[in-house]
């Protein structure tokens, strides 16, 4: 331990159980409320703060009452109005230069200010957005350059600690770590060529050194400094010496006067190889559930370890017997040993009990953020009960009722079973592509350079009240369903007006596009209440998928038969695919995730046909998930990649040759996946591609995809409006690394998130600029990149 560990460490009461996170929307999705009333002007600044301020207070009351001590740093303070790395690049001064009129002469950048950074303004770009880790939360991507000018610049941080503390609760702040911070950054455009954003280290210490002191002024006894980037092996991988800066870094860092104590977190995975290098911190918070007890203990000597044994990122309930064995192992080693969660609860809703709509026998399998405080309390007693009598009852509870899901009925349906069983190589495999192709051109007939959208079109508040008015019985089915009927009407007719080739029915009919299929498949449950935050302000309910799965009816045909009933232009179908619909879902933990994906992709395999049969020539499979379930441990990539690859091929390879399979993709890290892409066998592909500038095109090209490719020219995540030039320059780039013929043009994604006015004149740029470069390259003028 450093010779610097701060003074006064007895005098502060140890803790008994922690989590490292709590969700920050809110239970009924305060923060999303506040922050969009705040972005479309129907409050100010100052309105938005103290709606966001009660949304903490509640979160530590909560916190407290479930059993988290008031005052021994226990309760973390974890808050984020929009994410936690947009905040982290604040509070160290990472703010890149183009918003550089946005930080305060105090160094405060406000939440007016961090929204133009994350969603952009007029010409202003925002951040990347890209996934956190192997969730379905996503992080805004920091801009690195040689000359960023680190300093702890924005106390935000300092500020919610300090609220807290005169509400009476002493919280431990959570603060992305610099390790991390610069690990998830990417270098700044213009910079010079090779940079690195770890080369900064160094100076970026200097304005944690400030962050840390100024969270001691304040009074914090504990700091955590999250840093899932070690557990990450394709972040790890590409930095020579990593063990040695991880420990420079902290070494550092433990040198600061009168410094918190520190809880340094690795959750979604083993940071095995990064915690000798943290002798110098107090803490170490470990996850249990993805990642392991280390296999050299003297690691955690003299060491506070959180022992993620609770799963932050499902929602069973645990078995807590086999937790407190597993924390018990633990505790010879350890200085001591406090029963946490695996990961941050961001990833879970609020609370179950609200759940009244659940069946009571499958809400009581079940643990939310709540339950799962509960979860990490009761264990807590259970460690300090020496012959376990007190806590018995909690845990043959959670026994109970992990037997007792295992055993319902529905988990295991023979016919479901029977008929993957039966399955024959054939069922995987579709023609040769280039056969496809020509069967597939005479079909269709489309231009170069097709243009075609994702799926989505808005979401509008009309929409979304129609469906809140069908759910509270105050429309009927028959009137709702007229109603999607007239909005398919809308979105074809304005597809044709602005010029589409392919068009699409919109998805009106969709809440989400994972929770809708699973509204229609038996095997799985859905939630009222059950938000997870996935980026900024939007939200989703994951469904519950606990059983075997199948399809007891078409699900899309219908929408999609109407849609092209109205247009003799080509619809294209539209599913969700089996990676996506598992991976943003809360799924069963008893058997492979490859037996569960397939059972989705006979339900999908089934729809396919109908969609066929209903003389539908196109249907794209969204796999956009297919990414960020590879695991993070490059041992464990091939077997997901395998049998993710085969449940996709199971959904499609029943169609015809003349049938057009596209897939769509969110994401521009194409590079580490792209053979799996190729096993797809999708005809078409489109990706992720505008916010990286086509940066992801090399990687298509360097590895020889012969298939059509959709490389995003429209940045659907911000509202801003690319005109028609940016997208001319970003085809013709497109076209100088691909072959024209096999490039699609379209949104980086759905445009259920975008409002119309933007929308429509994105898509008329869009179309108008697939003329000009269709253009040039079939008048031969040479395409300039
Ligand atoms: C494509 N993405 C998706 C991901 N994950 C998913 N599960 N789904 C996705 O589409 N991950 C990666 C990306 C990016 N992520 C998202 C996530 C969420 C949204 C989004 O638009 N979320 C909406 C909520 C969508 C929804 O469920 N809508 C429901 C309920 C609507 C609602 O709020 N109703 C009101 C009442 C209506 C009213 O009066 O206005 C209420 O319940 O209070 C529905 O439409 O029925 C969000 O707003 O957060 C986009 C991309
Ligand atoms: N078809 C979906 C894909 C989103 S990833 C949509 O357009 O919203
Ligand atoms: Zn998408």
């Amino acid at each position: 331990m450093s010779q610097n560990a701060p003074t006064g460490h007895t005098q502060h009461p140890e803790w008994n159980a922690t989590v490292l996170g709590y969700p920050r929307i809110g239970p009924d999705r305060e923060t999303k409320k506040a922050m969009e009333a705040l972005w479309a002007g129907r409050a100010d600044l100052a309105a938005t703060e103290s709606a966001l301020a009660a949304v903490r207070a509640r979160t530590v009351r909560r916190l407290n009452a479930l059993g988290l001590p008031a005052h021994d740093a226990s309760i973390p303070s974890s808050f984020s109005a929009y994410d936690q790395v947009l905040d982290t690049a604040v509070a160290v001064g990472a703010v890149p230069e183009r918003f550089a009129d946005l930080v305060g002469a105090d160094g405060r950048v406000d939440l007016g200010a961090c929204s133009t950074m994350a969603r952009g303004r007029g010409t202003l770009a925002p951040l990347e957005m890209t996934k956190w880790f192997d969730t379905n939360y996503h992080y805004l991507v920091p801009e690195i350059g040689p000359t960023t000018a680190f300093r702890f610049a924005d106390d935000r941080g300092v500020r919610e600690f300090s609220e807290a503390l005169a509400d009476g609760f002493l919280t431990r702040p959570v603060v992305v770590g610099p390790v991390t911070f610069l690990l998830l950054a990417k270098a700044a455009d213009g910079g010079p060529e090779g940079f690195a954003p770890i080369s900064r280290l160094e100076d970026l210490l200097a304005a944690y050194e400030g962050l840390l002191a100024a969270h001691a002024a304040a009074g914090a006894t504990w700091v955590q400094l999250d840093e899932p980037g070690l557990v990450s092996e394709s972040a790890t991988a590409r930095v020579d010496g990593l063990a040695d800066l991880v420990r420079g870094a902290y070494e550092r860092l433990a040198a600061v006067p009168g410094r918190p104590r520190l809880l340094v977190a690795t959750p979604y995975g083993d940071a095995q190889e990064f915690l000798g290098a943290l002798s110098a911190v107090e803490g170490i918070a470990l996850d249990l559930v993805e990642g392991s007890a280390p296999a050299d203990p003297s690691v955690l000597a003299g060491k506070t370890v959180v022992g993620g044994v609770v799963d932050g990122r499902n929602v069973w309930r645990g078995d807590l017997e086999e937790a407190r064995e597993s924390l018990r192992r633990m505790q010879g080693s350890a200085g001591r040993v406090v029963p946490g969660t695996s990961t941050s609860l961001l990833h879970v809703p609020h609370d179950v009990s609200r759940e009244s709509a659940l069946p009571e026998r499958l809400r009581g399998w079940l643990s939310f953020a709540d339950q799962k405080v509960a979860e990490v309390v009761l264990l807590g007693r259970a460690l300090a009960d020496p012959d376990g009598s007190g806590v018995a009852a909690g845990l043959a509870d959670s026994a109970a009722a992990r037997a007792d899901r295992l055993g319902a009925s529905g988990v295991v349906r023979p016919q479901v079973r029977d008929r993957l069983a039966a399955l024959t190589p054939d069922a995987f495999r579709r023609s040769d592509h280039a056969v496809r192709r020509v069967a597939q051109e005479t079909a269709l007939g489309l231009p170069l350079l097709p243009t075609t959208t994702i799926g989505s079109f808005p979401q509008t508040s009309e929409i979304r009240r129609a469906r809140a008015a069908r759910s509270r019985g105050e429309l009927a089915q028959e009137g709702y369903e007229e109603f999607l009927r007239a909005e398919i009407d809308r979105v074809v007719q304005l597809q044709e007006e602005l010029g589409l080739d392919v068009l699409v029915h919109g998805e009106p009919e969709r809440n989400d596009m994972v929770q809708y299929f699973a509204e229609q498949l038996d095997g799985f449950a859905v939630t009222e209440h059950g938000w997870v935050q996935s980026y900024g302000s939007r939200g989703v309910r994951p469904p519950i998928l606990w059983g075997d799965v199948s399809r007891p009816a078409p699900i899309t045909v219908p929408w999609s038969r109407y849609a092209a009933s109205r247009t003799a232009k080509p619809v294209k179908g539209m599913l969700t695919g089996p990676v996506t619909i598992l991976a943003w879902s809360f799924v069963r933990d008893d058997q492979p995730l490859g037996d569960t994906a397939n059972q989705v992709a006979l339900a999908l395999r089934d729809e396919v046909a109908d969609l066929e049969a209903a003389g539908i020539g196109i249907v794209q499979v969204d796999e956009p998930a297919l990414r960020e379930l590879l695991p993070l441990r490059t041992a464990d990539q091939a077997a997901y990649l395998d049998w993710s690859v085969t449940a996709f091929r199971l959904a499609t390879a029943g169609a015809a040759d003349a049938t057009q399979v596209h897939t769509h993709l969110c994401y521009s890290e194409f590079g580490e996946v792209i053979e799996a892409i190729d096993g797809l066998d999708a005809d078409v592909t489109s990706i992720e591609a505008a916010r990286s500038r086509m940066e992801v095109l090399e990687d298509v090209a360097r590895a020889g995809f012969a298939r059509g490719i959709g490389p995003g020219v429209y940045d659907i995540h911000s509202p801003r409006v690319p005109s028609a030039e940016e997208v001319v320059g970003l085809l013709r780039s497109a076209v100088g690394s691909v072959p024209a013929p096999q490039v699609w043009v379209n949104p980086d994604c759905g445009l259920k998130t975008r409002g119309y006015a933007e929308t429509t004149e994105s898509l008329r740029n869009l179309v108008e600029a697939a003329r000009t470069v269709r253009a040039e390259l079939l008048e031969g003028t040479p395409v300039a990149g």
